[in-house]
């Protein structure tokens, strides 16, 4: 097994930098640099040196195999935080036998490879390292704190308990069978079905938020589109014009609004064109908008748009008018746009709030599996006697699925797509 190491912190100047080693020849490498290895979990100041020369003066945090994050040897060195002290300590580790620079996400993998995480938890790691909003923090936290984790274990338990009943049964085939089991394993399992159905509906809220919502403003040209996204993202991203047919690619600006990650998007405004550019534009303005999260229509909706209850219609140039409307906004005065931001907020909020504790595509995937399992097993419990064997296998292959969520099995399948969006140094 290497000796891995990686800058912890992030490259370039800052205060303090961290790299991080861990491995079988951890601490006799922080003995070579610094003389000693300190008391675990100490933070101790040492000065390094590679070959007679001072690299710096360093805090030395150690900690011991089966007590570290990784669960092996690990060895922390907060330095100076200049590219030529890190360099110089990377540079003197790379010498040392047995070691070498970390892959993305390998102290980590050795993490889930020691059973200091499950795959789960991992998942929800990545995400936190990832986070932005304060929405997309509290959800990654949830998971990485292992909830799915502990819910594994309680449905592993109820459809254990499922196959024993079932099985329980079997050795009785052709004497008098003790008592029916069958009310309470239908009972156990279509429980279960039924809670994995709700955790699979909260999947697509849960990829949304990790992947930010989209909002698109829509409406005819000249309503104002442009300069209602300029006023949100307080800068002018959108070219605006008097001229009708002024925007014609989609435009992006990410925001954070209550903290949900929101990408509002600009479109081409809406109308019957004889311009094959133009044309080309509301053709894209009508798909981005039909499936994004939620659409803010300036004034009257299309025939291409598919609008939702939820969508919000408003009154564009608000202040041109001389009587009050119902949902007035001016990209100009600015009226309307905290209410828009509220409205936004409470629509995209509740659905969050919706979201459980599957929270991946991948989760998604398992549960659908686990899903079907428990519809077949349900049908041959409903066949009465004599399926007795397929109920339990079909109970079994359940517990296989839920299982893959925590990655009892089935790890490394998924462990390359995981890895690959973790930085170096996790
Ligand atoms: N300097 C530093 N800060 C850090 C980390 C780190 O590795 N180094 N972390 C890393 O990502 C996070 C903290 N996570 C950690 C998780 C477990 C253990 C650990 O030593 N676990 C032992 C002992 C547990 C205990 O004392 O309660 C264990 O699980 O056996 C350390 C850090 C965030 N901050
Ligand atoms: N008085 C007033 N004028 C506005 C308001 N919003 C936009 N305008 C003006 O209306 C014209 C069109 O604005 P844009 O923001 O470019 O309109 P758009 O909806 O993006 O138009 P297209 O990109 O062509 O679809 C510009 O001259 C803006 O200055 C508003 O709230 N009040
Ligand atoms: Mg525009």
């Amino acid at each position: 097994m290497d000796t891995i190491f990686a800058l912890a912190t992030a490259p370039g100047r800052a205060g303090v930098s961290v790299v991080r080693v861990s491995g079988p020849r951890a601490w006799e490498i922080c003995r070579l640099l610094a003389g000693d290895v300190p008391a675990p979990r100490r933070a101790s100041l040492r000065r390094l040196v590679s070959s007679g020369v001072v690299i710096d003066e360093a805090l030395i945090l150690a900690f011991s195999a089966g007590e570290s994050f990784t669960g092996e040897e690990v060895v922390e060195f907060q330095t100076h935080g200049s590219p030529a002290v890190v360099g110089f300590l990377l540079k003197t580790l790379s010498a040392q036998e047995g070691a070498r620079v970390a892959e993305p996400g390998e102290f980590t993998r050795r993490a889930l490879e020691n059973g200091r995480l499950d795959l789960a938890e991992v998942e929800g790691l990545s995400d936190l390292l990832t986070a932005e909003t304060e929405a997309q923090r509290r959800q990654a936290f949830r998971i990485f704190d292992g909830e799915l984790g502990r819910q594994v274990e309680i449905w592993r338990s109820k459809l254990l308990r499922s196959a024993a009943l079932v099985e329980s049964t079997i050795d009785f085939a052709d004497e008098e069978v003790p008592e029916n089991v069958s009310p309470e394993v239908e009972s156990l399992l279509r429980s279960l079905r039924n809670e994995f159905a709700r955790e699979i509906e909260g999947v697509a809220v849960s990829e949304r938020l990790r992947s930010g919502f989209e909002v698109a403003i829509v409406g005819p040209p000249n309503a104002g589109k442009s300069t209602l996204l300029n006023r949100l993202a307080g800068r002018d991203a959108a070219i605006t014009s008097e001229i009708a047919g002024t925007t014609r690619d989609v435009i992006e600006v990410r925001m954070d609004i209550d903290g949900l990650p929101v990408t509002f998007l600009d479109t081409a405004g809406l109308r019957e064109t004889e311009d094959v550019v133009e044309a080309i534009g509301v053709q894209r303005a009508l798909d981005r908008a039909n499936q994004a999260d939620l659409r803010v229509v300036l004034g009257v909706a299309s025939p291409g748009l598919k609008l939702e209850p939820e969508d919000l219609v408003l009154i564009p140039k608000s202040d041109l008018l001389d009587e009050a409307v119902e949902n007035p906004i001016s990209g100009v005065t600015g009226e309307g746009v905290t209410d828009l931001l509220e409205q936004i907020s409470a629509v995209l909020g509740k659905r969050v709030s919706q979201a459980h504790l599957a929270t991946h595509l991948r989760h998604q995937e398992a549960l659908q599996i686990a899903v079907e399992s428990l519809d077949h097993a349900l049908d041959y419990l409903a066949l009465e006697s004599g399926l007795e064997e397929l109920v339990a296998e079909t109970i079994r292959a359940a517990i296989r699925s839920v299982d893959a969520l925590v990655g009892r099995i089935g790890v490394e399948d998924v462990l390359g797509e995981i890895f690959r969006n973790f930085c170096i140094g996790k």
